[in-house]
């Protein structure tokens, strides 16, 4: 499958959160968090043939999702609705990032469906429309739809893109699935770190405020962090259950990754200032407009 920038397909890339502080509460019981999402240049893919039938047509299935709850499925759908569109599409997809990883496949995929029919349904709507229309599908939905590496503040809303050297990541899946609902309604989650400058930002000053209680209820978690801290600086991202694993070389990465025990299955990416994402966007806008 040709998944490159000049193919019909559109990625749909994961991230990783560097760091995860909860700094409290909103009136909704939502957490306040302060984080650093990095894209990735990996991910799904997705493809789009916008049709005259009205009907959203989902053309590939994950096992256990229904089509009505796919994110895939709900994006196009709101996104129909709030624009009054009258064309339908039919959506293909191929998911490579696991689901419940902490690394936001399900979110990247409802973003990437937003910015594509945005384009192909001529919506016109703005980065910050289509944002603000994603939020309702998920808390990581709008950092997706932005596509820039960036510290976020709120429940993911607030967005401030930073330019980070880029490294590349081993990310490691431990074989467990974690429920984020889950661990924010943990008894013994901190809830009250106190807010960092972003000046002030560097790895070993922060980390993820989920980490502990996951590998508490999760030892396979606890395990690989141990297992990968003798290689590279490590860390859970989101609220688990990937880890994440820090290289200036990617060799060395892909190293690393060679040596995993067959339990654990890795991926290596590289960690981009602007993803994949909003490439092909400007890359179709471009085509478009010439
Ligand atoms: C932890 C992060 O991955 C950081 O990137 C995200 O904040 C989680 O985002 P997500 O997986 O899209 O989560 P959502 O589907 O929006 O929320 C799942 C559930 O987690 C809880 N939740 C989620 C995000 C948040 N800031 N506070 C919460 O308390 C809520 O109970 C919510 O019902
Ligand atoms: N297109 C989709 N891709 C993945 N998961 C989906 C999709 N549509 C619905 N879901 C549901 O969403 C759940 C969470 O998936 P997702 O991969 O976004 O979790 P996550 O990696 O923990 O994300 P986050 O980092 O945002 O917490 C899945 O278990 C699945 O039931």
């Amino acid at each position: 499958m040709d998944t490159t920038l000049n193919s019909d397909w559109w990625p749909s890339p994961a991230k990783l959160n560097l760091f995860l502080h909860i700094t409290g509460r909103n009136d909704k019981g939502y957490h306040l968090l302060q984080t650093l999402f990095q894209m990735l240049d990996t991910g799904d893919s997705l493809a789009f043939v916008p049709n005259d039938s009205g009907d959203i047509r989902l053309l590939s299935t994950i096992s256990g999702v229904n089509t009505e709850d796919n994110l895939i499925y709900r994006a196009a759908r709101l996104l129909q609705e709030h624009c009054k569109v009258t064309q339908g599409c039919d959506i293909r997809f191929e998911k490579q990032l696991p689901m419940g990883g902490g690394i936001g496949g399900g979110s990247s995929n409802a973003a990437t469906t937003l910015v594509a029919l945005n384009h192909y349904w001529q919506c016109n709507l703005s980065t910050r429309e289509l944002a603000g229309i994603g939020l309702s599908l998920g808390a990581d939905v709008p950092i997706f739809v932005h596509g820039r590496t960036a510290f976020a503040a709120g429940v993911g809303e607030q967005i401030y893109p930073v330019n980070l050297d880029e490294y590349w990541y081993l990310v490691v899946f431990p074989g467990v699935h974690v429920s984020t609902a889950e661990v924010f309604g943990h008894d013994e989650l901190p809830r009250n770190t106190a807010p960092i400058d972003w000046q002030d930002y560097t790895f070993d000053a922060t980390q993820n405020d989920c980490q502990k209680i996951v590998c508490k209820s999760q030892p396979e978690v606890a395990n690989l962090l141990q297992w990968l801290v003798h290689y590279a600086p490590s860390r859970m991202t989101g609220t688990g259950a990937c880890v994440f694993a820090t290289f200036s070389d990617p060799d060395q990465a892909r190293a690393v990754q060679q040596a995993l025990p067959a339990k654990w299955s890795g991926f290596v990416a590289k960690g981009v200032n602007i993803s994949p994402l909003q490439l092909k966007l400007q890359q179709v806008s471009q085509a478009q407009t010439t």
